[in-house]
């Protein structure tokens, strides 16, 4: 199959989340099935400066309002599969991909809808009708309506798939704020007091919609978990599916990870040992091999379950424990996270850092790795922390409910604890029995440990069920 896929992040290339890790690993697999699969991205300033790019298009063009937007098509290749980015200056010349560090960019609405519909450009100038495209979040989200609009016929047979990575990022914004659709007079119909809801466009107009994890796909369709687009994912019910993420383990794998100071397999730990001290030496932790290392790395967003961590974090502390939080993000919980680690400096050290080298050697050196999410469409970092031995204490919600087994709930398969009911008690209690645990059992946590970490959610079959999802796409017919 033809596969474009268009995306605003891509790992190696440009990232601030998940949706970078996806937009790698899943085009690559999909390659190695033997797809012709093309991604789509802006070019970011940080990815012209940091990479060789050949230009193969400098003047494609868009006319709409009464403005031409001319733009560059240039390219890279990512392992095999090609890369083209759109080079329009004005828009993605900046130091952040959404935001200056503080504020998110005032024309980002601006900003994704011109590049939903470049995106098409780019297949008709590299001559590639596609049988997929293939959108990713509420910054493509476009791209189905704008095939719909379209009338050259380059289309025709093309489908559309739209996965959900993130349904509380909706992009949400005044439609007159938006000079590149003032010509799609249509969209007036769909925007609610003149309010345009991009992502809701895309469950309106996609061929079929998927959220990264079955259980994130179950919890779309009802009230409490559809990120108050109820009404819209109901209209589809019949195009949503669910498709687990898989895990990079080229990339995250303790045997031959290139930032840890020692490798470990699960026939011999030990190494994991010297990652740990070498994690607490790093981030000035007191080296004691016996206390356990709690650790989080994450955007700093409530999604990922500050509101219950933050209460209970002096009682933690209380416990003989070491806890490590690294991550960037809303400045009122770095605010609290940096006050907390100034009142525990022997227990608690918070780095406000983005990292791969740290986000690696975290993985490796921690005991356990906290996910208390509020909601999580599928969750990576809880894979990674199975690969390597780092139990993860986890909120039974979206992914993290499909990848995650509990020790009371099975205790022959336990890969790690899991909660229920979304208060701090409850992960305070949760986290208590992690710690009698590793205490009490340390040769059941052992094998817990080796239990994770030769547990596979890979890409090969992530991509598999993609497969089937276009070959639905392609038997629908549209309406
Ligand atoms: N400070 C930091 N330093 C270094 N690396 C950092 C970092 N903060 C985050 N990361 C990295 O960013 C990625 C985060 O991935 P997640 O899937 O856990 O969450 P995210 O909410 O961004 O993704 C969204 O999309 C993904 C992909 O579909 C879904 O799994 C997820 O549930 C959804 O919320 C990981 O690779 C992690 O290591």
């Amino acid at each position: 199959m033809k596969i474009l896929f268009v995306v605003s992040e891509v790992e190696d290339l440009a990232k601030t989340g998940g949706l970078a890790d996806v937009a790698k690993a899943l085009p690559i697999a999909l390659k190695k099935m033997g797809h012709d699969v093309r991604i789509v991205k802006p070019l970011y300033k940080s990815v012209a400066e940091k990479h060789t790019l050949n230009t193969i298009v400098d003047n494609a063009h868009i006319d709409a309002h009464d403005k031409r937007y001319t733009f560059a098509i240039k390219t890279l290749s990512l392992q095999d599969v090609p890369v083209y980015c759109v080079d329009y200056p004005d828009y993605f010349y900046r130091d952040g991909l959404y935001s200056d560090g503080y504020h998110a960019y005032g024309d980002n609405a601006e900003r994704f809808a011109f590049f939903s519909a470049a995106a098409m450009h780019v297949a008709r100038h590299i001559d590639f009708a596609p049988d997929i495209v293939h959108c990713n979040d509420w910054h493509t989200a476009l791209t189905p309506y704008f095939m719909q609009q379209d009338t050259s016929g380059f289309f025709q047979h093309t489908r559309s798939v739209l996965t959900i990575h993130n349904g509380a990022f909706q992009g949400n914004y005044p439609l007159r704020d938006i000079p590149f659709l003032q010509p799609h007079l249509h969209l007036h119909s769909h925007s609610e007091s003149g309010y345009l809801n991009f992502l809701k466009i895309g469950i309106r107009y996609a061929t079929k919609i998927n959220a990264v994890s079955p259980n994130y796909a179950h919890e779309l369709l009802t009230p409490l978990g559809s990120h108050n687009l109820y009404n819209d994912f109901q209209a589809r019910k019949q195009d949503i599916s669910g498709i687990l993420n898989g895990c990079d383990y080229r990339q995250w794998d303790p045997t031959n990870d290139t930032y840890l100071p020692a490798h470990y397999t699960p026939e011999n730990l030990d190494g994991k040992r010297m990652c740990k001290q070498t994690l607490q030496a790093q981030v000035g932790l007191p080296q004691k091999s016996d206390v356990p290392l709690l650790g989080m790395v994450c955007r700093l967003t409530e999604q990922k379950g500050f509101g219950y961590l933050l209460p209970i974090l002096n009682n933690l502390l209380q416990h003989n424990v070491q806890l490590l939080i690294v991550g960037t993000g809303d400045p009122s919980i770095s605010d609290a996270l940096a006050a907390h680690a100034e009142q525990h400096p022997d227990k608690f050290k918070f780095k406000e850092d983005f990292s791969p080298a740290i986000a690696h050697l975290l993985e490796a050196g921690c005991d356990f790795f906290l996910m208390p999410s509020l909601f999580e469409p599928c969750g990576l970092n809880q894979m990674y922390s199975l690969a390597y031995g780092t139990l993860p204490i986890v909120r039974a919600v979206g992914g993290l409910k499909d990848t995650v087994i509990d020790l009371q709930e099975r205790p022959d398969e336990a890969t790690g604890f899991v909660f229920e009911h979304p208060d701090s008690s409850a992960f305070l209690n949760c986290l208590r029995r992690a710690l009698l645990f590793y205490y009490e059992a340390p040769e059941q946590l052992q094998a817990m440990r080796i239990r994770a970490m030769k547990t596979r959610f890979t890409w090969e079959s992530s991509a598999l069920d993609y497969q089937t999802l276009y070959e639905n796409c392609l038997t629908h017919v549209p309406i």
